[in-house]
């Protein structure tokens, strides 16, 4: 089976402040096709991230954070998003990102992740893959305060939730981030796995 093709791929800068956002254009040969087609593609390159879940299995609890963000304000007129702790990788590899990023957004520092693969979650617009963990965490691990960095003007709540209620507010609609869903699904896969659910 032939597969696509791609040539004569262009660009140019339509904004370029925080980050970035390209105008691409292209010939496309879909597969099993002759017919070349140009193709016009706005792209919006942030670079990429880690998202990393704190969970304990001896409470069934999670740690998640709660902050304003203002596309979801646009959408859905809520003041806060509630997700697991996340940031652009900044140069640092994706584990290293998650620990950090635990650290900055709970004030716990976790050591030991699980890697749960990684996602595009809006591959039609942003080039951003977002690496995914899982982490362990208990009260000892709590050494720092949390909150975000100032200077980003991060204002943000840590969460301690049991995993039921996190699911609940998934249900509900409350919790609506891609990367805090899927993380949570995972954790109720494994509990399903172990015979807690
Ligand atoms: N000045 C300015 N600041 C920004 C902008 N966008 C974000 N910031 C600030 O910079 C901080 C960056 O924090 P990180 O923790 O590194 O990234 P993040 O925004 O939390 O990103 C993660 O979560 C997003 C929301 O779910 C995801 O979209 C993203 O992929 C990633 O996983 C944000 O919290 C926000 O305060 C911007 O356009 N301009
Ligand atoms: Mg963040």
């Amino acid at each position: 089976m032939a597969k696509s093709q791609i040539k004569n791929e262009q660009s140019r800068i339509l904004s370029d402040k925080k980050y970035t956002l390209r105008e691409y254009t292209f010939d496309f040969l879909p597969a099993n096709q002759t017919k070349w087609e140009t193709h016009t593609r706005e792209v919006f390159d942030r670079g990429h991230a880690a998202a990393v879940l704190l969970y304990n299995s001896a409470k069934n609890t999670v740690v998640l954070t709660e902050q304003f963000r203002y596309p979801v304000y646009l959408v859905n007129k809520q003041d806060t998003s509630i997700e697991v702790c996340a940031g652009l990788l900044d140069g640092d590899s994706p584990e290293a990102c998650a620990i950090r990023e635990a650290y900055e957004e709970t004030g716990y520092k976790v050591s030991n992740l699980e890697a749960m693969g990684a996602v595009f979650t809006s591959p039609g617009v942003l080039t951003e893959k977002i690496h995914l963990f899982l982490a362990a965490y208990d009260e000892t691990m709590s050494v720092g305060s949390g909150g975000g960095l100032e200077e980003e003007q991060e204002h943000i709540n840590v969460l301690e939730l049991s995993v039921d209620r996190a699911m609940k507010m998934v249900e509900s609609g409350e919790i609506c981030d891609a990367k805090t869903v899927l993380l949570l699904q995972a954790v109720q896969r494994k509990n399903t796995q172990k015979g807690i659910l």
